[in-house]
């Protein structure tokens, strides 16, 4: 059952991707790491950040008529460039505005899991903006949320009152084209590294101690396949960097953070951040179709935030229908309700929730107590016989939902098999396969033909947002 360590990519997460892979205990030979080297020498993008930064100056100079963008390419284009993109499609008379929100020329690299690029909505991204705004911070570490970034950074050039500064770090190289190193490094979030190495580090490092960090705030939205342990261990170093910064008599703080990512990890979140707790509002994206119409013909997200602030110092809009709790001291959304039992507002997903005097918990509206299984659950649902052991690991005495095993035989594509992956990837199409015994395997045959047939129609996970798999486990 021992599963065997080995490297592979962070970022890309699929093989399809990225096919590094090396065992841990593996002796490379010669030959192979310099065929490595030569074809990461011949992967590297056309041009560095510097002169990335050159090109963007003489662009700017440049009168309207002469403004080029390849959309092919992704690239801003200086007349020179005009023959080798001739047959591209390409935008012209790019204008200051729109040089000024690049996530808004750039097509957003959703398909791929490894950027699963999904944009703030205006109404969020503002609602974020005035609230890192009214708490009175005024260094927003925006750690993959380039259109907060841009927010930020066009207000400041246009109204000179405005004194939040922003510093972006992503993975996406092609924001290199609109910001200066001060402005953007080309960063992996899943194992904090800097691709423009120590003088990219330093600028961070730089950007947390202005004002003795005492007015910094970081603000992640990872993509949400990614897992929370390698995204934790990251914040904790960024955490970490700024924690050196000699702030007088606080010694003990954390950074403040606001992490957005979907309710259903609340717990996985609060494995590595303890002093963390969810706050109700909503997130909105503008490009993905994960939306469900709530009762109210408005659209009901799964994002939340996660921060380690005081809840009852984090304001939500009343206009949509938040309300301040008073017992809870924190704003709840319309439809959480206070629960006298539990002695707390119990709604994770906006929706008023029931309490189950026997499982002593408040649960979803549409769960019901099953005597079998003895939890609540949905009416239709599978009874899992305890007598049949743990569906991940087979074990007798526990189910999936609380194995203690579930880290283990991860399957990813290509037959290999991974340790370290964590419970929340279970529910993937992935994890599924994860699943060793041959009535899995034949059940997956199944569905594959199935899922062939309506592969293109179908829907994105409920549960990650990917949208080359389907969720088959609801988590508890
Ligand atoms: C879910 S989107 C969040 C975008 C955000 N909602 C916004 O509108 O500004 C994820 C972001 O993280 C970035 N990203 C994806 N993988 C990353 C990685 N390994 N390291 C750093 N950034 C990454 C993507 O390029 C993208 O900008
Ligand atoms: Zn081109
Ligand atoms: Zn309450
Ligand atoms: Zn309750
Ligand atoms: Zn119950
Ligand atoms: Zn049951």
């Amino acid at each position: 059952e021992e599963g065997r360590r080995f490297y592979a990519c962070s970022a890309c997460r699929d093989r399809r991707d990225c096919n590094f892979f090396q065992w841990e205990d593996e002796k490379v030979s010669e030959a192979r790491l310099a065929a490595r080297e030569e074809y990461n020498r011949s992967h590297q993008p056309s041009f560095t950040h510097r002169q990335n930064v050159e090109r963007y100056e003489n662009f700017v100079l440049l009168p309207l008529s002469k403004r080029r963008f390849c959309q092919e390419c992704q690239q801003l284009l200086l007349p020179a460039e005009w023959e080798k993109h001739s047959d591209h499609r390409f935008l012209c008379d790019i204008s200051t505005a729109q040089l000024k929100s690049p996530s808004q020329l750039l097509y957003p690299l959703e398909n791929k899991k490894t950027n699963a690029q999904y944009l703030f909505a205006d109404r969020s991204c503002q609602f974020l903006l005035d609230l890192i705004i009214d708490l009175g911070f005024r260094q927003v570490l925006c750690v993959g949320t380039p259109r907060l970034h841009e927010k930020i950074q066009s207000k400041a050039s246009q109204e000179e009152d405005f004194r939040v500064r922003s510093l972006l770090l992503d993975i996406d190289f092609r924001y290199s084209q609109f910001y200066t190193e001060d402005e953007f490094c080309h960063y992996n979030m899943f194992n904090h590294y800097f691709f423009g190495g120590e003088a990219s580090r330093e600028i961070c490092r730089k950007f947390l101690y202005q004002d003795n960090g005492e007015r910094v705030i970081m603000v992640t939205d990872p993509p949400f396949g990614g897992l929370v342990g390698a995204l934790a261990s990251s914040f904790k170093k960024l955490m970490s960097m700024w924690k050196k910064t000699e702030k007088e008599g606080h010694n003990n703080q954390e950074m403040p953070v606001f992490w957005i990512f979907p309710y259903f990890f609340e717990s996985r979140i609060l494995d590595y951040f303890p002093s963390f707790s969810m706050v109700d509002y909503q997130v909105d994206y503008d490009n993905h179709a994960l939306y469900k119409y709530g009762k109210t013909g408005r659209r009901q997200s799964p994002v939340r935030i996660f921060t380690n602030l005081t809840p009852s110092m984090i304001v939500l809009p009343v206009e949509e229908g938040y309300r301040f709790c008073a017992i809870c001291q924190r704003y709840v959304s319309s439809g959480n309700q206070h629960c006298e039992i539990c002695n707390s507002c119990t709604s994770k997903d906006g929706r008023r929730w029931k309490h189950c005097v026997l499982c002593k918990k408040c649960v979803k509206p549409s769960w019901f107590h099953c005597n079998n299984c003895n939890c609540c659950a949905l009416q239709n649902h599978t009874c899992e016989k305890t007598d049949a052991g743990c569906f991940v690991c087979g074990k007798a005495g526990h189910k999936r939902s609380t194995c203690p095993n579930s880290e283990l035989n991860t399957f990813i594509p290509f037959g290999f098999l991974m340790k370290g992956q964590r419970k929340e990837s279970l529910h993937c199409f992935y994890g599924f396969l994860s699943l060793s015994s041959l009535w899995h395997l034949f059940f997956f045959l199944l569905v594959s033909q199935m899922l062939s047939v309506i592969w293109s129609k179908s829907p994105p996970c409920k549960i990650c947002i990917n949208e080359h798999h389907i969720n088959y486990f609801i988590l508890p």
